[in-house]
């Protein structure tokens, strides 16, 4: 991935950076890009063998460490591997999160925890884990938790995670608060339809939802995975020093539309 994204007044905040969900879609590209911009990046996520592939991508700058983020032991213990050299790490991205589309009376308890668990509580203990030892020593830090273009608009068929993912906005506007006195920015990037590994086994693999979205992107395409880059390199650098509390929206438009995901979910025989 090239650094040509970190220009100019757009130099990474820090030098150190943990991205959870740094093996695959967006959270990938958000690591191999700070990888090649000098960063050095701590990749989280389940499965070792795909963290692993992503760090072989770079040129040792990236280092695998598995962790399922609804655990809290498990994030405390990748943080502690990750500070364990440099100390507390100042820069956070978090992509890892998880959903699958269902008519809401199919959504099951526990698949309604698993959604909100990877997608609001795991995020906030990974926020907390990660602010604990910034705050404890005074340095400075900036976070950026990846959220949905749609998390303020209904999602049909996808009810469990647009409910988390309006919750993880209400979160970081509240942590924007508590911590910025104390040197931590906290903002969201908000990404509208994307092609990813997980993305395409799910929510973009029921055709009718697929071409539905596609219908209502005013820019009238799926975005690009460079162009949600720029956003992320800004937010993650010296340029966006003053912004705190606020979410960054790449969709081409989606968010504006009447009904975003249409009326196709669930479907009707
Ligand atoms: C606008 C778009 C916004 C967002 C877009 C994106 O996020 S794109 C990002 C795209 N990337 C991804 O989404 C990342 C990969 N996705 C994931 O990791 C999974 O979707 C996950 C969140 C369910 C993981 O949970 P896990 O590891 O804990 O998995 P588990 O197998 O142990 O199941 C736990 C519970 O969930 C239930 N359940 C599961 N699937 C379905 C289904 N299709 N149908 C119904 N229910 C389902 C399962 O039955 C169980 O409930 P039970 O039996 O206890 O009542
Ligand atoms: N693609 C799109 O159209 C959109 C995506 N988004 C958001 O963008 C972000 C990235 O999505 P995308 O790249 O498409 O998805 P992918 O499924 O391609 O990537 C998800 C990543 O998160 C990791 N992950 C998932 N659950 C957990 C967990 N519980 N603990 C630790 N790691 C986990 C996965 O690794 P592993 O499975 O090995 O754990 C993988 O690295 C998500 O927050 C998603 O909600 C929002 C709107 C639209």
């Amino acid at each position: 991935m090239s650094s040509a994204y970190f220009q100019g007044p757009w130099v990474p905040a820090a030098d150190r950076a943990l991205v959870t969900g740094g093996s695959s879609g967006i959270g990938r590209d958000i690591a191999l890009m700070l990888a090649g911009a000098g960063v050095e990046v701590f990749v989280v996520g389940r499965r070792m063998e795909r963290l692993e592939a992503v760090a072989a991508e770079s040129d040792g700058s990236i280092t695998p460490l598995a962790a399922d983020i609804r655990d809290a032991d498990a994030v405390d213990a990748a943080f502690t591997a990750a500070e364990a050299e440099g100390g507390p790490v100042p820069l956070l991205v978090n992509a890892a999160s998880g959903a699958f589309l269902a008519a809401a009376e199919d959504i099951s308890p526990g698949g309604f925890a698993a959604v909100v668990g990877s997608s609001l509580n795991g995020p906030f203990q990974v926020l907390r884990r990660w602010a604990q030892p910034l705050l404890g020593a005074g340095t400075p830090g900036a976070a950026m938790m990846v959220s949905s273009a749609l998390a303020e608009r209904e999602v049909p068929g996808a009810a469990h995670s647009s409910a988390a993912k309006a919750g993880l906005e209400a979160l970081i506007r509240s942590l924007a608060v508590e911590w910025g006195p104390r040197g931590l920015r906290i903002n969201s990037l908000a990404p509208g339809a994307f092609s990813t590994e997980g993305a395409d086994a799910g929510m973009w693999s029921f055709g009718p939802v697929h071409d539905a979205a596609l219908d209502n992107i005013p820019l009238g395409r799926f975005g690009a995975s460079d162009e949600l880059l720029g956003p992320a390199a800004f937010l993650l650098s010296r340029a966006a020093g003053y912004v705190t509390g606020a979410t960054v929206v790449v969709d081409g438009g989606w968010h504006l539309s009447p009904h975003p995901f249409g009326s196709v979910f669930p479907p009707r025989g």
